[in-house]
């Protein structure tokens, strides 16, 4: 198995490709909705939250208010350090548990969306392929107006504050050109993914994980037949 980071910017299109990808069978996890579940009461990074940052950031029903922690921690790079080191080990070790169990379900690759893959860059270093859903900026800037109805100065200060759509595009392995018809994006996201069905590079995890079972199991039949015995 392989994994294939997902990315793209403000109203690109990236929802709306998912779903594409899940209408054909595609393993996807949202690292948007990891980061969410894992700040969720019960979990030991909500605890660590509120020890780091105060009762000031619980909502009455013990949820985490977002927005009161997000105007703690901007503009403020030490806060926003601490509360990486808290979210970023959970966020990673919910995405690993996920991977593994779409890994034993036998998917040949696992799509992670995440939104701000090239500006963390953390996560870079486990994809093989990356994909950005691009759309030109007036077709982004249109459907951004729209979608949040939001007036053009808004909607601007938006797009703005992100990194360049064309400077992920430069960075990313393949490009998923959103800014025509739907159909068009719609084929160019089933092409993908039978490329990235028929690739063989799913094969050296499947192959090392397999051997490893065998190398197991080949020690547990040695030990039975010619040691257990003899005790
Ligand atoms: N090819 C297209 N033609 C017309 N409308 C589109 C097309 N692609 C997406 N849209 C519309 O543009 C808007 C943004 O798309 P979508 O929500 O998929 O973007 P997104 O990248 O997931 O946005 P965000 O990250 O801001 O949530 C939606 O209203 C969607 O219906």
């Amino acid at each position: 198995m392989f994994l294939v980071g997902l990315t793209g910017g403000i109203a690109s299109g990236k929802s709306s490709v998912i779903q594409v990808f899940q209408q054909l069978g595609c393993a996807v996890i949202d690292v948007d909705v990891i980061a969410r579940q894992v700040v969720q009461p019960g979990y030991p990074a909500h605890q660590r939250i509120v020890e780091a940052f105060g009762t000031e950031v619980l909502l009455e029903n013990g949820d985490i208010d977002r927005k009161v922690l997000g105007d703690l921690i901007f503009n403020q790079p030490d806060r926003r350090h601490l509360l990486n080191t808290i979210t970023h080990p959970e966020i990673q070790k919910e995405m690993m548990k996920e991977t593994f169990k779409y890994f034993l379900r036998g998917y040949r690759y696992v799509i992670l969306d995440i939104p701000l893959l090239f500006e963390t860059k953390k996560l870079l270093k486990y994809l093989k392929h990356t994909v950005v859903v691009y759309c030109d900026r007036d077709t982004q800037l249109a459907r951004l107006m729209q979608r949040n109805n939001l007036n053009r100065q808004d909607a601007e200060a938006r797009i703005n504050s992100q990194l360049p759509l064309k400077d992920k595009v430069r960075m990313a392995r393949h490009v998923l050109d959103n800014s025509g018809e739907w159909s068009l994006t719609r084929r160019q996201v089933i092409l993908l993914h039978t490329e990235l069905e028929r690739s063989l590079e799913y094969l050296p995890l499947r192959l090392s994980v397999l051997t490893g079972l065998a190398g197991v199991a080949s020690l547990l039949y040695l030990l039975t037949r010619y040691l257990l015995p003899s005790l």
